[in-house]
């Protein structure tokens, strides 16, 4: 009887998190850059945390004070923190800051950006939760001095995909949320760049992104499902 050895090769996780999967690079100029890692994680993982994040997560919707009037904010969120960081404040609004060790799975969903990301050391998240077409984020950079100079910040998007899009700021004009229009005027085309968050998918702003360049997530009036993004970003 002859014993015929036989490789025995655990079957391969297709796309285990955090390991080398295809990233786009779009080189937006004057050193700003973004990477769009499209499968970022597994779909049924994403799945798994986006029903956790929907139900777990104390959301709320606070009211901002923008151009000195108020007004709700037009999708959920939440935001966690390290302890010991600087308060984070943006229109007039103080989120109070959760703990990591309040909602395990974001420490994974961390751990996975980290890999992803080699050098980066993510501290603070924001957290949004867009019910419906209805909810959206106006135009705005995340320019809070909290940030530095050349934030880097990433992406993790869950559920309904929706467009995102990015316009070289107004000269001379501070950045203030403002309604995002549904869509940008002709003379606009050249500089703006559009980018269909998937659901597992990974957007990460990088260089002078925060300065040169506006971001938002129009209202979509056929949309009705909920879309999580996650933004970690690092408190100085
Ligand atoms: O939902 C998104 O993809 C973007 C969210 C965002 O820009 C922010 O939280 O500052
Ligand atoms: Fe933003």
């Amino acid at each position: 009887m002859s014993l015929k050895l036989k490789a025995v090769t655990e079957p391969a996780d297709p796309n285990p998190i955090g390991s080398a999967v295809k990233r786009e690079t779009v080189d937006l100029g004057n050193g700003s850059d973004i990477v769009y890692i499209r499968r970022f994680l597994p779909s049924n993982q994403a799945w798994t945390w986006f029903h956790y994040l929907d139900k777990e997560i104390p959301w709320t919707r606070p009211t901002l004070r923008v151009f000195g009037r108020s007004c709700v904010q037009p999708r959920d969120t939440c935001y966690v923190a390290s302890p010991g960081l600087p308060d984070l404040i943006y229109s007039g609004y103080q989120p109070p800051a959760y703990s990591w060790d309040d909602f395990p799975p974001l420490k994974e969903i961390l751990d996975a950006v980290h890999k992803a990301l080699p050098g980066s050391s993510f501290n603070s998240l924001l957290l949004n939760r867009y019910k419906g077409g209805n909810d959206y984020v106006g135009w705005h950079s995340d320019d809070e001095k909290l940030y530095g100079l050349t934030p880097e910040i990433a992406s993790v998007s869950f559920g309904c995909e929706r467009e995102f899009f990015l316009k070289k700021r107004p000269k001379g004009r501070k950045h203030v949320e403002e309604p995002a229009s549904k869509r940008l005027k002709m003379s606009d085309h050249a500089a703006q760049h559009s980018f269909t968050l998937k659901h597992g998918s990974l957007l990460v702003m990088r260089g002078n992104t925060q300065r040169d360049w506006i971001h938002s997530v129009p209202k979509r009036a056929k949309v009705e499902a909920a879309r999580i993004n996650l933004t970690f970003r690092h408190v100085l």
